[in-house]
């Protein structure tokens, strides 16, 4: 039997979303002070920094939930706008974010199967919706009678779970975490990591984490970025970072790691 070698990876994949010296000032903050970050398809990259150093921020920008004051966010190679709806819609649809706390992510009023249709009624995602909940709820590991019941019957992990089949469901070609793991039990983060890499292999997902917890991101992410005052201080391939970090401040940040259960 011959097994077929993949291609080797092209040295720079086009970018899916990019920041461009990107400035976000709140009155006197400068929450982002000129960051510049490329996203390339199908590949992952993790943001990190201590509080406060513009994560959060970033993350906004890259899923045009904020606007810049000055510079621009590319989606495609096309300057992300306010006024641009078509571009706005695509990239609704195909970037999809995780949020930190699936308990207060997740409408405790709805049942998780419409929790989890949600994007695909908002983009009027055509198709049968039911059918799709239960694919994506069986793809992070949930039963399809998950659907019937509501969040609040679900522990952290199996909530956060659902928050990822929500992102899912509409097929999107990115995923942009904010501290997927850190509101949950260190006893389930390892198999939420687990699982984001598992779904990120399998579907070619983009990903995109933010986390300060750079143990994390070095099992996720290939390249990484740190953040300081809304800086971007370093950047690299996330094994050269952790191995050999150029900056006293990254040095600071690798010193502080915790350990993840089974890294
Ligand atoms: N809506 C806002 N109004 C005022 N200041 C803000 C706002 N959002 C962020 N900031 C400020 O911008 C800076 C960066 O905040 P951001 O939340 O992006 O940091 P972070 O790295 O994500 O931090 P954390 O890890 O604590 O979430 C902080 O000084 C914060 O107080």
């Amino acid at each position: 039997m011959t097994v077929p070698t993949p291609a080797p990876a092209p040295a720079s994949a086009a970018p899916v979303l990019e920041a461009v010296d990107v400035v976000r000032t709140f009155g006197a903050t400068r929450a982002l002070d000129g960051v510049s970050v490329r996203v390339e398809a199908g590949r992952s990259i993790g943001i990190v920094g201590e509080s406060g150093s513009g994560k959060s921020t970033l993350l906004r920008q890259l899923l045009a939930l904020d606007t810049p004051t000055s510079g621009e966010v590319r989606y495609r190679g096309e300057p992300v706008t306010r006024r641009d709806r078509g571009l706005l819609r695509r990239l609704r649809a195909d970037v999809q974010p995780v949020f930190q706390d699936p308990r207060s992510s997740l409408d405790p009023r709805m049942r998780v199967g419409a929790v989890v249709a949600e994007p695909l009624r908002s983009l009027k995602v055509p198709g049968d919706h039911r059918a799709r909940v239960a694919e994506v709820l069986a793809s992070v590991g949930l039963d399809p009678d998950t659907a019937a019941r509501y969040p609040a019957q679900f522990s952290g992990g199996q909530r956060q779970r659902i928050a990822i089949a929500r992102a899912l469901a509409p097929r999107p070609s990115v995923l942009v975490a904010d501290e997927p793991v850190s509101a949950l039990d260190v006893s389930v983060r390892g198999q939420v990591v687990d699982l984001l890499q598992r779904l990120a292999a399998e579907h070619g997902l983009t990903l995109v984490l933010v986390s300060h917890d750079i143990a994390i991101v070095g099992r996720l992410c290939e390249r990484t970025v740190v953040l300081h005052h809304g800086r971007v201080v370093e950047e690299g391939p996330t094994g050269a970072l952790l191995a050999d970090p150029q900056e006293a401040y990254t040095r600071r940040l690798l010193a502080a790691v915790p350990q993840l259960p089974g890294a």
